[in-house]
């Protein structure tokens, strides 16, 4: 189980930039460097990268269409095409008193656009082209220091962006160049003339200083203007189409601005490398601006700041929410927004410090982490955040919930990946404590660590250590945490075997490794080698040969989870006293997706998935439902071909959760029902099949493959492809051994096990603590304000357990149907705020089209955002640019 491959360790904090990003800043970023071909991805992993055919991209953005590939014209045959129609203005302008009316409600959910706010306070005379009269920023108030406020106005000059409102401007020769979308990318054009002579739509156009193309003129973008390169917002963007997104969000990458705002939400750019600017410094620019009113640059401590000050104002729940495939940089995001809102509303009787956080998040780390193929330190547990806010709007306590972790990588993980971080830092730190090692029988155990970077391991070890110790862990539950890890690594030197019988008719079983069982037992506090096995199989001829591994498997787990729901509420016991608090700020922390990947994906890959689809569906209801309905009320004229395209059913959803479950789904509860459904969802079909005892993988690929026809076979007999992320994402599941994850048997004889331990250590710790053990798939930790305010995750999970669906709910598969509605329902009570994570993929031409989908799924929302909401709507024409993405077969 804890074997690793050499090098294991090795990469883990100080693995430095992932790879691809590597590459890309050893080519150098920055405003004078020549720009690399990057396209911003989100879905694919660093470590996963396909090198795409690169379309080569010359150093300055006017050569690029030089890299059209050679096979482009053939691609697009010159054919005469008809005149082009005009391009309709799909939204009417508002009217005036509606535009003032959407643009506060605007402000009100979304930093001020600070163009605006200083156009319209400012004192220049009209038509004036000075920009900044120093009088926007107002004179100095008391509270800032000199040097701060003459900062911050220097800093404000240079981050205000270029006006874009000038109607000369936008009617500048820049506007008749165009993107050309093609296979590998994009690239600039210029647009010459139509042709017509055959009749066809094809659209003559002239690459740079370069040939003619005759193009479908479907492939045509409108350019921005090169002054919008680095624009902050991208919703000031006077064309709104993918390639212009993408080149805005990829230029700002490569000067290092990795904060684009997206109207209300934020797109950040992994750097791969730590770039100085999360610093006090810059933390206090973000308050400094804030304190005169003005907009901030997009950062993630921007985005702090509105959502806390959307919180002390409205006194209403907020939450944060990061969205992103794995290595993406959702963690870091959580790490920097915690930190800023830690260091800005301080908590007055110094529970929640940063020192504190920072211990919480390392011993989170040892625990739900787990270095994988994608990302060494890739979270593998679901965690909920909440800072909670008194009256004063500091912060008087904070908690955290654990929904549910992927357990199943204790007992097998692919060749590449590795168990929990704990184990290592456990056998490598406690060399160095060689009395302990000694009471836990570890210095018998010397092939776990082989090829791991050991003295890494113990340094990580000496900091897990001094974390427990700042967030209070007495030594009695360290030793008792201890114990049990080890244990568990013990029963994984161990298997149950055949024991030669004196009895023909009947079969008896034994430990195949009776010292690692004997260690196991000590650990423990459970007698010896028998009383454990007897322990853990009272009645060995109930089960089937198949099933006695399986049992060992799921006492590993059982001991795991209630370590792990152990460590979850001494931490909230740390930091969350009974204290009355107002309104909390909530921050979820979650496995991301794996988009590429060499060998199908295992059960907890596809529960994160499904987690990521309601997450997808809230933030579709977020910025594109809601904003429609209160056009509607507001009898605003949007594109109907807006609904069309965007508020289409979500087949994934409808086939996850049955037609029932999926109604209304982003806005009303939906927690899980059991009753009986003529259409059942794929959720339903897993529990059903689980809850049959005598059904098996076999029964359930069955089941599967004749469920719906948007369900693909994978290429193996025991895999099935869902099109995940509005249709955008292929993911191929391997199905062996789902059935027996779902069957959670031992949860409770582990729990009993560490209850009547003969450690003293250990049944005192797990008996005392409330928190730990009440289910064994998630652990929701108790007693705090903000929980108490967010019932509905209790509610669903242990809300009348009399019912018939009892039995069904104790399998795991139900329990995390359930962790996670509560979960997205707990969100969906806040205000929400977005911050989309992604990775830059070197070497992709200017985007390989097949591998944005996430981009597809999110630059569509601002698209509709950015021209219905943005003040420039109905000054340029905004050509709202049809969604092809939407049309574009998967490869
Ligand atoms: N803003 C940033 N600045 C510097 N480095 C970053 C930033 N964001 C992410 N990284 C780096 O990228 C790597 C992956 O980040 P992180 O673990 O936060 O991703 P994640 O989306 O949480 O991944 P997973 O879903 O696998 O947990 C880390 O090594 C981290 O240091």
């Amino acid at each position: 189980m804890l074997t690793m491959p050499p090098g294991a360790l090795q990469g883990q904090r100080s693995a430095g930039p992932p790879k691809v990003v590597g590459e890309i800043l050893k080519r150098g970023a920055g405003p004078a460097a020549p720009s690399p071909t990057v396209a911003v991805v989100e879905g694919t992993a660093p470590g996963s990268v396909e090198a795409p055919t690169a379309v080569r991209v010359p150093a300055a953005p006017w050569c690029w269409p030089r890299t059209w590939p050679p096979d482009a014209a053939s691609r697009h045959p010159a054919l005469p095409p008809p005149p082009p129609p005009p391009p309709a203005a799909r939204i009417a302008p508002e009217p005036p008193g509606r535009r003032l009316l959407l643009r506060s409600a605007r402000n009100r959910s979304r930093p001020r656009c600070p163009g605006k706010r200083w156009r319209l306070s400012s004192a220049a005379p009209a038509g004036s082209r000075s920009r900044r009269p120093t009088s926007v920023v107002g004179p100095r108030p008391p509270n800032v220091s000199r040097y701060i406020y003459i900062q911050t106005l220097a800093y404000v000059s240079k981050s205000e962006p270029e006006s874009n409102d000038s109607p000369t401007e936008l009617n500048s020769p820049d506007t008749d160049a165009y993107w050309l979308v093609h296979n590998e990318g994009f690239s600039p054009v210029e647009y010459t003339r139509k042709k017509s002579s055959d009749g066809s739509s094809k659209v003559l156009v002239k690459v740079f200083g370069g040939k003619e193309y005759a193009v479908d003129e479907e492939s045509l973008e409108k350019m921005n203007s090169v002054k919008m390169q680095l624009t902050e917002d991208l919703s000031q963007l006077n064309y709104l189409n993918e390639s212009s997104i993408l080149n805005v969000v990829r230029s700002r990458y490569t000067s290092n601005l990795i904060h684009t705002y997206a109207g209300p939400t934020m797109l950040v750019v992994n750097p791969g490398s730590p770039l100085n600017l999360y610093t006090d410094k810059v933390m206090h620019m973000v308050k400094n601006l804030h304190k005169i009113n003005k907009q901030p640059p997009p950062h993630v401590y921007a985005m702090a700041q509105s959502v806390y000050m959307a919180a002390v104002t409205t006194r209403r729940d907020q939450s944060l929410i990061p969205m992103g495939c794995q290595a993406s940089g959702k963690s870091t995001s959580c790490k920097h927004l915690l930190q800023y809102l830690v260091q800005t509303a301080v908590s007055p009787n110094k529970v929640v410090t940063l020192e504190r956080i920072e211990a919480m998040w390392t011993v989170l780390e040892a625990f739900g982490n787990a270095a994988t193929a994608n990302n060494p330190n890739a979270t593998r547990s679901v965690h909920l955040y909440s800072i909670d806010l008194d009256q004063g709007g500091q912060i008087a306590s904070m908690s955290i919930q654990m929904h549910f972790y992927d357990k199943w990588r204790l007992i097998d993980h692919p060749p590449n990946e590795f168990s929990f971080h704990v184990f290592y830092y456990l056998l490598a730190g406690i060399e160095n404590i060689p009395a302990l090692r000694k009471e836990l029988y570890l210095d018998q155990i010397n092939d776990d660590l082989k090829g791991v970077d050991k003295s890494q391991a113990a340094v990580e070890f000496t900091s897990l250590q001094s974390a427990l110790m700042i967030l209070g862990f007495s030594n009695t539950e360290l030793k008792a945490i201890y114990a049990v890890l080890a244990a568990i690594i013990h029963l994984s030197h161990t298997k149950i075997v055949k024991k030669d019988s004196i009895f023909k008719d009947k079969v008896q079983w034994t430990w195949s490794n009776s010292d690692a069982a004997k260690r196991a037992a000590k650990c423990l506090g459970a007698g010896n080698t028998d009383d454990l096995f007897s322990l853990v199989f009272p009645d060995t001829e109930v089960f089937k040969e198949c099933d006695i591994g399986d049992q060992l498997n799921a006492l590993i787990v059982g001991l795991y989870t209630e370590t792990f729901n152990l460590v979850a509420s001494i931490i909230n016991r740390k930091l969350a006293p009974s204290i009355h608090s107002l309104c909390s700020i909530i921050i979820p922390d979650y496995p991301g997706y794996v988009v590429k990947s060499k060998s199908a994906l295992s059960m907890f890959d596809f529960w994160t998935n499904y987690l990521h689809e309601r997450l997808l569906s809230s933030y579709h209801n977020y910025a594109i439902v809601a904003p429609l309905e209160k056009y509607k009320i507001e009898k605003v004229e949007t594109a109907a071909s807006y609904e069309a395209e965007f508020c289409a059913e979500d087949h994934m959803l409808k086939l996850f959760v049955g037609a029932k479950g999926a109604v209304g789904f982003g806005r009303s509860p939906s927690m899980v029902d059991l009753k009986p459904e003529p259409c059942p969802g794929l959720l339903r079909v897993l529990d059903d099949t689980a809850g049959d005892t005598n059904l098996n993988d076999r029964d359930l690929i069955e089941k599967i493959q004749t469920f719906s026809n948007i369900l693909k076979n994978g290429n193996k007999p025991n895999e099935f492809t869902l099109v995940h992320f509005r249709e955008t994402i292929p993911i191929t599941y391997n199905i062996n051994g789902w059935i027996n994850m779902c069957r959670d048997g031992m949860a409770k004889t582990a729990l009993a096990l560490l209850h009547d331990s003969s450690n003293i250590d250990i049944s005192t710790v797990f008996s005392k603590n409330r928190g730990a053990g009440l289910t064994s798939t998630l652990a929701i930790v108790d007693g705090t304000q903000s929980l108490r305010r967010m019932s509905s995750i209790r509610r669903a999970t242990f809300g009348s357990l009399s019912t018939a669906a009892t039995l069904k709910r104790k399998l795991t598969c139900v329990q995390i149907r359930f962790a996670v509605d509560g979960l997205v329902e707990t969100l969906r009570r806040t205000g929400q705020h977005f911050i989309h994570c992604f990775i830059a993929q070197h070497e992709a031409g200017f985007t390989n089209r097949t591998d944005v989908a996430a981009t597809r799924v999110f630059h569509s929302v601002y698209k509709l955002q950015s021209i219905t909401l943005s003040p420039n709507s109905n000054k340029a024409n905004p050509e709202p640019v049809a969604c092809r993405w939407l049309r574009l077969p998967h490869k």
